[in-house]
């Protein structure tokens, strides 16, 4: 019986990475200010940049940013908090304190910020449940508890919260299908998972997890066109196929997943004039979706020109080793 599936029609001629393209459209993202995405993405500017300089060190090409530029505008960005916000003059929350440090680790530059105000900042989010709020306005979300997570252990200071009541959290959202949702009670999305089995990965909780039930349900994000969706009966999107394989890779099963047509899919959705990815082939490309495609493919095949990718904090992994983390993974 014909199933009748949101899906795509994939082209026959794929063409290869065009990593010289991508480089030049993250580097002139940054450069020309007045271009109207560039305006309109103000309030994540901080995630923005991570987004583009973690893609552009994947490619070999960080010492074509402006990092003294870059540093200057994280010093500006931290409040007297400690929080970092997206922007200058924006409220800090833990997504952007979370972003900037990431990038202040590519460049090895943490001391531009108060690091004892960042590590208060954090502490003072978790919740008597040991969830985290965002910021000053109280909305808890389990992403939340990922960004406070990976933030605190990239400072080596992963002490200073409840680590315990943290995780009891995570598998409060926990559901039947071995998903995670973004509170009890939510329903299981590949970006919420990405972000319990990093937390998981990160604080090594990961013999609590169904890997065989979680690792199916994530493969049944998988659709005849190769790629994949966050949830069942949704779209395939290129940022999908980073939350659900860096899952699957944690987990010791990335082999479970259809690797050839995913990575097809993947590089149909680059834009070959512009350079960049979009979601899907033929929309608009994007940094995020350009830096998702990328650490995809990084862990999908280590014959693409990448370095390789660490999936649990999507940084590239001789950062981390320089860190001289080891977030945990499934055998
Ligand atoms: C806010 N946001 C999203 O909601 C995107 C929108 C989207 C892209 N493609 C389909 N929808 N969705 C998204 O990131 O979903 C994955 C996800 C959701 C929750 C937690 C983690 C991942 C995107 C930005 C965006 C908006 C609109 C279009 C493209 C990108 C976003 O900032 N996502 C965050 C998700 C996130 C948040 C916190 C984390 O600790 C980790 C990841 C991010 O990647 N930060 O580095
Ligand atoms: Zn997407």
């Amino acid at each position: 019986q014909t199933t009748l599936r949101h899906d795509i029609e994939l082209p026959n001629n794929i063409p290869k990475l065009l990593i010289e393209k991508h480089a030049n459209y993250l580097i002139s993202y940054g450069t020309n200010k007045d271009e109207y995405n560039y305006s309109q993405t103000e309030h994540m500017r901080m995630s923005g940049m991570y987004w583009g300089l973690t893609a552009l060190d994947l490619m070999g090409k960080l010492e074509q940013t402006n990092k003294e530029e870059v540093l200057e505008f994280i010093r500006q960005c931290q409040n007297d908090n400690g929080g970092i916000s997206a922007s200058i003059q924006h409220d800090p929350h833990l997504l952007y304190t979370l972003s900037a440090v990431q990038i202040l680790c590519i460049y090895d530059a943490l001391d531009v910020i108060n690091v004892d105000k960042v590590i208060s900042y954090v502490k003072e989010r978790q919740q008597p449940d040991g969830s985290f709020v965002g910021d000053q306005w109280g909305e808890v979300d389990v992403r939340f508890s990922f960004c406070a997570v990976a933030t605190l252990s990239l400072l080596n200071c992963l002490d200073a919260i409840d680590v315990e009541k943290a995780v009891q959290f995570v598998l409060k959202c926990m559901n039947f299908d071995g998903g995670f949702g973004s509170k009890p009670g939510s329903e299981s999305h590949a970006g919420l998972i990405y972000c319990c089995v990093g937390l998981l990965s990160i604080t090594g909780h990961l013999h609590l997890i169904d890997a065989d039930r979680l690792g199916w349900w994530l493969c049944e994000r998988q659709l005849p066109s190769g790629g994949l969706n966050g949830r069942p009966e949704k779209l395939p999107d290129v940022c999908y196929s980073w939350w659900v394989l860096s899952a699957l890779t944690i987990l010791g099963r990335l082999h479970w997943i259809d690797k050839k047509g995913l990575m097809d899919y993947i590089l149909i959705c680059q834009d070959i004039e512009t350079g960049g990815f979009s979601d899907r082939p033929g929309d608009m490309v994007d940094p995020f979706h350009t830096l998702f495609g990328l650490t995809a493919l990084s862990l999908l095949d280590k014959n693409f020109s990448l370095k390789p990718i660490n999936p649990t904090y999507c940084m590239p992994e001789y950062i981390i080793d320089r860190l001289g983390l080891k977030p945990s993974r499934l055998d």
